[in-house]
């Protein structure tokens, strides 16, 4: 959407149907970063970010294309290292863990259609989500009800997502809307308590864009949620805190009424499709 279209309505959550931007807000910073800054070969893709992620919020990082928003994903998920700065989850320095450390303490990254298994169905994908390592792995040795245990549990994932019709379904014959679905399955089978979603909606049918954002608000509910996103609908839609990123700092934050208002962020934005 060109900047002269960000909307100025005041966006409501969805889960509550209150105002959004006040109750989390005045949560607890569950991730936060410090100076985060990465450079590729002296060019700096993000300077000096500082990130304050407030418990309970679905925290939406945008901006114009080349800004930094990727960069700054794939380094709260430690899919990158940053070239300085620190990054704290619940108070502790994470800058130096792994992606699946950090998983293991409940800092999930989703939506990478790699993580679902295509040959093997729906209830397969989940039941391995369930017994990856930072959960149940030990499950693989025990009898036969607690495997059947972890099927309930599977099968509550992929009825929470809407799936139950394709549970014995093959995950790479799945639409891509569906397959969406069952990515989010598998990484709730994780229990994160921050999960980080890159570009929820990219490639996504217009008529799926609604089910998925609902299912991202039922996944919300009692976590926090950090995603990159270009969808500004989605955004005003969902989110309740707005980081606003241009050449790899920080430009405005704030609820998308404040920062869509924003007339550094509407210049930011000119000439930028995002719809
Ligand atoms: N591995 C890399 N090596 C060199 N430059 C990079 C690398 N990754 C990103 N960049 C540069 O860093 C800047 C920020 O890129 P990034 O992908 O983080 O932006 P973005 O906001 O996600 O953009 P888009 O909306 O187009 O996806 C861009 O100028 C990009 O070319």
């Amino acid at each position: 959407m060109p900047a002269g279209e960000l909307k100025m309505t005041m966006p409501t959550n969805q889960n509550t149907g209150a105002p959004a931007p006040g109750g989390a807000a005045g949560g607890s910073v569950v991730l936060s970063a410090k100076g985060l800054t990465k450079e590729f070969k002296g060019f700096v893709a993000v300077k000096d970010v500082d990130l304050s992620v407030r418990e309970g919020s679905i925290h939406a990082l945008i901006g114009p294309n080349g800004a930094g928003k990727t960069t700054c994903f794939n380094l709260l998920t430690k899919f990158l290292q940053p070239t300085r700065g620190v990054i704290t989850y619940r108070g502790q320095d994470i800058t130096g863990l792994a992606p699946a450390e950090i998983a293991r303490l409940g800092v999930v990254r989703s939506f990478q259609i790699s993580a679902v298994f295509p040959s093997l169905s729906v209830l397969e994908n989940v039941r391995i989500a369930l017994q990856r390592p930072q959960h149940l792995a030990t499950q693989f040795w025990k009898p036969e009800t607690a495997l059947s245990v972890l099927d309930d549990r599977a099968a509550g994932l992929i009825r929470s997502v809407g799936l139950d019709a394709f549970i014995n379904h093959t995950a790479g014959e799945l639409p891509y809307g569906r397959k969406r679905a069952l990515e989010l399955a598998a990484t709730l089978a994780l229990e994160p308590d921050v999960m980080l979603l890159d570009e929820p909606m990219a490639g996504m049918a217009h008529e799926d864009i609604g089910h998925i954002a609902d299912l991202i608000r039922q996944a919300a509910q009692g976590r926090t949620v950090i995603m990159v996103e270009h969808n500004l609908h989605v955004v005003e839609d969902l989110c309740d805190a707005v980081t606003v990123l241009q050449r790899g700092e920080i430009l405005a934050e704030g609820d998308y009424q404040t920062v869509s208002q924003d007339p550094r962020v509407r210049e930011a934005y000119m000439g930028s499709e995002h719809d």
